[in-house]
């Protein structure tokens, strides 16, 4: 996935200002933002960016807001490349260890799974990824119909196929990544994952048992109606890709709308997940 960065710098931007910038910047699609020693970054898909649409933005300031900004490309990232660089195999729980295929094989963990990220996310040692990667360790996860939302390579889907899940759909938006998940579901002789290219529309109508979601704020309050509507009663929802202020409660209003009901959330330096139920 392609992104774009726009580095704004400001002289003497207000506390509010910089936040009614960075919620006006999110309705216009961007979807991380950094700050920085004089402003911040803001991320955006590639092709979601248009210029016009930032300025609008802006323009709505007036003369309240002096800055500069500059748009740069952000090159793809070869995640395998960077991962074969600095990866060492990773135990999470004692029991699930995660490795390369070119890591040693150790029979002893009860879940072992092997992933060969090419250009896609997932390899465990995100924070958000771990913290999902413990949801699934504990969750009941015997005979359930599985959602993998923003599969990325997989690994959500694969551990929740090991835990003894019946069927996992994995959806991503990205075709690399789409590619990846079937090829890794295939390195871990997963059957049972079906992998998909697209969005929300692709959500197959099966009631789903469990529904697992780490994306970013803003894409998962976008999705959160479409999963509420295909998730079981009592189904479980275990989201992250966002932080604990302002998004965790921004996520609890939303999904209170669908009756999806806050459980619990776990926290990894800045980074959430949390988990919520049908009902
Ligand atoms: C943070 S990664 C998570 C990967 C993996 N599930 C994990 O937990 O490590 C988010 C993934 O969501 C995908 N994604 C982003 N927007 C999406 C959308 N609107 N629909 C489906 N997938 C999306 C990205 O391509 C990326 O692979």
């Amino acid at each position: 996935m392609e992104y774009k960065k726009v580095a704004f710098n400001f002289k003497d931007i207000q506390e509010y200002q910089h936040d009614i910038l960075i919620a006006e910047l999110a309705e216009i699609g961007f979807d991380t933002f950094e700050d920085t020693a004089n402003g911040f970054d803001a991320f955006i898909i590639a092709n979601q960016f248009k210029e016009t649409a930032l300025n609008e933005v802006l323009i709505g300031f007036g003369d309240e807001l002096q800055y500069t900004y500059e748009v740069i490309a952000i090159e793809p990232q070869n995640w395998n490349e960077e991962w074969e660089k600095n990866f060492s195999p990773l135990i999470i729980n004692e029991d699930c260890y995660v490795r390369a295929t070119f890591h040693e094989h150790h029979p002893q963990y009860k879940y072992e799974i092997v992933i060969d990220p090419k250009m896609a996310f997932g390899t465990g040692h995100h924070q958000t990824t771990t913290m999902m990667m413990l949801y699934i360790l504990e969750a009941d996860m015997q005979d359930k119909v599985v959602l993998d939302m923003g599969a990325g390579t997989g690994i959500l889907g694969i551990l929740a196929s090991k835990r003894g899940a019946k069927e996992i759909v994995a959806i991503d938006n990205d075709e690399v990544c789409y590619r990846s998940a079937i090829e890794n579901a295939t390195l871990n002789e997963i059957t049972n994952l079906t992998s998909l290219c697209g969005s929300k529309e692709t959500i197959p109508s099966v009631d789903f048992d469990i529904i697992l979601a780490n994306i970013n704020r803003n894409i998962l309050l976008d999705q959160i109606s479409s999963y509420a509507s295909v998730l079981k009663e009592k189904g479980t929802i275990f989201f992250s890709g966002f932080y604990e202020d302002p998004d965790l409660d921004m996520i609890k209003a939303h999904c209170a709308k669908f009756n999806l009901t806050y459980v619990d959330h776990k926290k990894i330096g800045d980074w959430v997940a949390a988990q919520f139920l049908k009902g």
